[in-house]
Order: C-alpha cells, then structure tokens, then sequence
C-alpha cells in the first residue's frame, strides 16, 4: 500500500542572519527529495512552497530583540494551517526548510493534532532562546522554548493555542553550543538533552534506542527535527551557524535507520540547508540520503 506524504517547501532566511538559506527547499528537491520518496513507495504530494516576504524598511528595526519578527510569524502562521490541514487529510508533513524557525509554524500545526506529542531535536543548539536570553536577536535560535510557550506572543499564540509540547517530551540530540540561558531552561525545565558528551559516551545506538523507548512510552505522535548543523562541518557544510565536533555522517544514518524501524515518527521537518555556503550541494545532498533511511531505504 502506498502512503501519503505531503511536502512544504518554506524559503525562510529571516530568522538569522546570514543570506541564503531561503534557497534550502529548492536544492532539497533538486537533490532528488522526490524521486527517493517515491522509490520507496511514497505517494508524494509536493505542495510547494509557504510564501515567506522579503525584509523591507517597515520590519527593519527590531523589536524586543526579535529580527524579523513580524514577517517570521506571518509565515509560519501559514505553515502551521499547511501542515494542519495535511494531517487532518491523513498525509504526512514533511517540511523543509529554510531556516530553524519555521519549527514554529510546524509545531504549531502539528501539535493540536496530538495530546502528548514528542519531539526529537536533531541539532548542535538548543534553539531555546527568547528575546530576552538571545545573544543575536535570530529567531532561528527560539523555536523550542517558543513551542514551549516562552517568547513573544506573535510566535507563541500561532493558531491560537500554547504551549504547544511539554518540556518531558523533547529530546534533543547532538547538541554542543548552548547559550546560558538555554542551560537555565533545560535544567529547570526537564528537557532531555544527549549532547555530543552522552553520544560520546554510550554511542549512537544507545542514544537513539534510550530515546526511542523513552518517548514511545509517553507520548502519541513523534515529530523530527532535524537541523543539518547538528552533523559535523565537514559533513554537512552548507549551514549558517556550523559547530566543530558534530555528529558523523554514519551516526546520522543510524539514527535515522533506527527511528525507521521503531515506527513512532509523525512527521519531519530538515531544516538550515545554505545551498550559498555548501559545496556543490553536498549538504542538500546530504539532507536527502538521511530521508532516505528515515523512510525506510535499506542496504540490503
Ligand atoms: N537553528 C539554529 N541554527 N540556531 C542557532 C542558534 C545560535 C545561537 N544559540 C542563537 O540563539 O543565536
Ligand atoms: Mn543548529
Ligand atoms: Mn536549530
């Protein structure tokens, strides 16, 4: 039987800093997004991509430490009735991005679907942030606390509901560059974080089953995302915001394969692909071999 699956470009570059980033979804499907998914079987619709407006002399200043504010909220507003309506359709979203931010919108949307949905944080940041704790004013480094119920309203309140996910119910993996306020909010907040230290340590095996097993027991609906910062550098290169000592190309895999065979993801997001900053769409090409494994492609 086939599946659904439905795919929203979002061409976001105005929750940081660095240009660029706004081409991700077009060398995700140049990159052959499309004609892996439908190999292995997906009925794909490509539903194109959200509108995201240009930052012009209106917008410019910033407001309460928020870049962009006002255009980053109106474009994930329309991500977030995108996404909701495809789930109500029984299609899953895969979105791509396009930079961290637009996690808002799909959180938004996909979490009004579920009582308890799980997130797994596929990334070299917490994306913590707010206004008030952000070293840069990029709301690329917010998404999570915004999901959370933390930040402006504008970004909080998208589709009228929030917080939209528990704090229990995230785990980010690979992290290696956390703000101090992002430190506070985890350890008072009961976030579940594998930084590069835990993945280190036990191995990717033992990190991807302790989180699938954890969040399979607690929650109804799991959402990926997946930052391809999260990878090392020299992995994945095109990204706005690359951290050295990331995770390898082969634990990425790994974890992918292992989250396939586990069953328990809802929905996805890739997101931060900088075709600008990236060597002949190695990154982009990168993003698409992890969706492969993430939706099922073996070696044999
Ligand atoms: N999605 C990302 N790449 N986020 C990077 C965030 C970097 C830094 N923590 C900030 O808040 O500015
Ligand atoms: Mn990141
Ligand atoms: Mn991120």
């Amino acid at each position: 039987m086939k599946k659904n699956m439905s795919i929203i470009g979002v061409p976001m570059d105005l929750g940081q800093s660095r240009r660029g980033v706004d081409m991700g979804p077009s060398a995700i499907r140049y990159a052959g997004v499309v004609e892996t998914l439908e190999n292995l079987n997906y009925d794909i619709k490509d539903l194109g991509d959200v509108p995201v407006s240009r930052p012009d002399s209106k917008y410019e200043k910033q407001e309460d430490n928020l870049r962009n504010l006002q255009q980053v909220a109106d474009a994930n507003q329309k991500l977030a009735e995108m996404v909701d309506k495809e789930i109500t359709g029984n299609h899953f979203p895969l979105v791509l991005g396009g930079d961290h931010s637009i996690a808002i919108g799909s959180l938004a949307g996909i979490a009004k679907h579920y009582e308890n949905l799980g997130v797994i944080w596929y990334d070299a940041h917490g994306d913590l942030n707010s206004g008030d704790t952000s070293p840069s004013g990029n709301i690329h480094g917010m998404p999570l606390a915004v999901s959370l119920g933390i930040g402006n309203e504008k970004l909080t309140n998208i589709l009228g509901y929030q917080p939209k996910i528990k704090p229990e119910n995230i785990v980010i993996i690979g992290a290696r560059s956390l703000d101090p306020g992002e430190k506070d909010l985890i350890k008072e907040s009961g976030i579940n974080v594998y930084s590069m230290h835990e993945v280190d340590r036990l191995g990717m095996p033992a990190v991807m089953s302790q989180a699938i097993d954890y969040l399979k027991n607690r929650t109804d609906g799991v959402h990926l995302s997946l930052d391809l910062d999260g990878l090392d550098p020299e992995e994945a290169p095109g990204v706005g915001t690359p951290v050295i000592g990331g995770l390898s190309y082969r634990e990425s895999h790994l974890a992918m394969e292992m989250l396939a065979e586990s069953n328990i993801l809802t929905s996805a997001e890739f997101v931060e692909v900088n075709p600008i900053l990236d060597h002949k769409n190695k990154t982009a090409t990168v993003a698409v071999g992890l969706i492969g494994s993430l939706f099922g492609e073996k070696l044999k």
